[in-house]
């Protein structure tokens, strides 16, 4: 099979977060099976567009509305990702140095997806499958059945996988004159709610829909940020496949940015190495347990509730544990963290900022990882966790609920919750510093946790079935 991935991010290119490292594994699991997968993406300023050789590999004049522009697509040289990398470059449009946030997103992301597919459109020879990720390319399973200048690439099998359904690139009707020219009988394919809905149009467009885990797509039935209807409309086509993590990436034992290597035969010591140098850094106690946060600080994970249970947890537990953060996100999440520090007795920090190094430390020397999310989809974080001997704490809901086994469990390894509220999670708190003193059992769950499989080998084979499906 023949497979183009369409997404805005792909580690290590470009990662704003999971969706960055599941375009960057899964490609190259699909290639190890003999099919071929390739990424494409715009061509953002980062460090990795700088480090690396490209080839032009075409060059297009095309337009967006009445905006005529130029565009360049090019190609890493080596395919040293494991498949073959290729850029979309429009002139000041695209090569920002963020992936998102900026006031023309829609501008930016729909010229994107107009490059990607007028590029397709001098392909002699089509791929089988175009897989979109999330609504940043929600319009192409559109615009190959319905856009006149794409009709060429009308047999061309699409399939859409939904990382997050929070965020749905929505755009007012007056901006239906981005997309290139359509057939109008077919409004209602783009539409939503009276407004242009991109990752709507594209459940209603694509041949398959797939989401990140089996219970994330039951939750979308009840709970999708307006898409509910559409969801229990559409449920014949869609299927949930749980991702999987690059275990040869994310492995304590080769893992680059750690300093202290460890597999499950030097676990203690190893993870004790790496705790100590987090404490170092971060003025904690090491003989206390070392709990942490890792992610976006929004609603959807929980983290505006941090503050609280944090508070809540020194106040009636005791301070006998640590907490360490480390995100960025809304600002009055990362103030009332902020608020803490001159709080702390050599218990607490907090890290704002995007920091991929100090994540992997993060992963590898904390005891218990906190993800209080109100909404997962899948949830990455967990599983790296695991791997590297951390225990999460997870509240039960989407891929946590799929990947997780409270320890008090027959075969159990993690601390689960089924509330994202401050006395769920802080009672969360008070079993994870009674299991950290009872080490015997700690080191047990330790061992299973690192001999659990949740490689992508076997979540590619469930896709290619899908696309085997079309
Ligand atoms: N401040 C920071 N510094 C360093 N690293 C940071 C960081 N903040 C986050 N990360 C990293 O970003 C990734 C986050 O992955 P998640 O799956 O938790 O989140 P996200 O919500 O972005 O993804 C969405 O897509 C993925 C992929 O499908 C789903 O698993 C998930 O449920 C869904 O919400 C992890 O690799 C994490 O270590």
């Amino acid at each position: 099979m023949d497979i183009l991935h369409v997404s805005a991010e792909c580690y290590p290119v470009a990662k704003a977060g999971g969706l960055g490292d599941v375009v960057g594994a899964l490609p190259k699991y699909m290639n190890a099976l003999g099919h071929t997968a390739r990424v494409v993406m715009p061509m953002y300023r980062t460090k990795f567009l700088y480090t690396n050789d490209w080839d032009v590999v075409h060059k297009g004049n095309t337009n967006m509305g009445n905006w005529w522009f130029e565009f360049t697509v090019i190609k890493e040289k080596t395919d040293k990702l494991g498949f073959e990398l290729y850029l979309v470059d429009v002139n000041g449009l695209l090569d920002r140095e963020k992936v998102y946030g900026y006031d023309d997103d829609t501008e930016r992301f729909t010229a994107f997806q107009i490059c990607v597919l007028d590029w397709l459109n001098s392909w002699s020879q089509h791929p089988d499958i175009i897989h979109v990720h999330d609504h940043q390319s929600g319009l192409i399973p559109f615009m190959v059945k319905h856009c006149l200048r794409y009709r060429g690439l009308a047999h061309i099998k699409t399939v859409l996988t939904i990382h997050n359904a929070q965020y749905q690139g929505w755009m007012p009707w007056a901006r239906s004159i981005l997309i290139p020219q359509w057939d109008m009988w077919k409004w209602g394919m783009l539409d939503w709610n009276n407004t242009i809905n991109p990752l709507a149009s594209a459940i209603k467009c694509a041949d398959k829909v797939t989401t990140v885990s089996p219970s994330y797509l039951d939750e979308l039935k009840y709970m999708s940020n307006g898409l509910e209807a559409l969801f229990e409309y559409e449920k014949g086509k869609c299927v949930g496949i749980l991702n999987g993590i690059d275990d040869k990436h994310w492995d304590p034992q080769v893992d680059e940015y750690l300093e202290h290597h460890y597999s499950v035969s030097d676990l203690e010591a190893g993870k004790a190495k790496n705790k100590m140098l987090l404490c170092d850094q971060f003025n904690l106690d090491f003989d206390k347990p070392l709990i942490g946060f890792i992610g976006r600080l929004v609603g959807e994970k929980g983290a505006d509730l941090l503050p609280q249970v944090i508070s809540d947890s020194f106040y009636f537990i005791g301070r006998r544990m640590n907490f360490l953060v480390l995100g960025s996100g809304f600002p009055e999440v990362e103030a009332g963290l902020a608020a803490l520090k001159p709080l702390s007795q050599y218990d607490y920090n907090v890290f704002v900022g995007y920091n991929e190094g100090l994540s992997h430390t993060m992963y590898a020397g904390l005891d218990f990882l906190l993800m209080p999310s109100r909404v997962e989809p899948c949830g990455l974080n967990q599983m790296y966790s695991m791997r590297y001997g951390t225990v999460p704490m997870v509240r039960r809901t989407g891929g946590l609920k799929d990947t997780v086994v409270d320890f008090g469990e027959v075969n159990g390894y993690g601390i689960c919750y089924d509330q994202a509220s401050i006395p769920d999670i802080t009672h969360a708190v008070w079993r994870a510093a009674g299991l950290y003193h009872d080490k015997e059992k700690m080191n047990l769950i330790r061992k299973h946790m690192m001999t659990l499989d949740f490689s992508w080998e076997t979540s590619v084979r469930h896709y290619i079935d899908v696309y085997e499906s079309l």
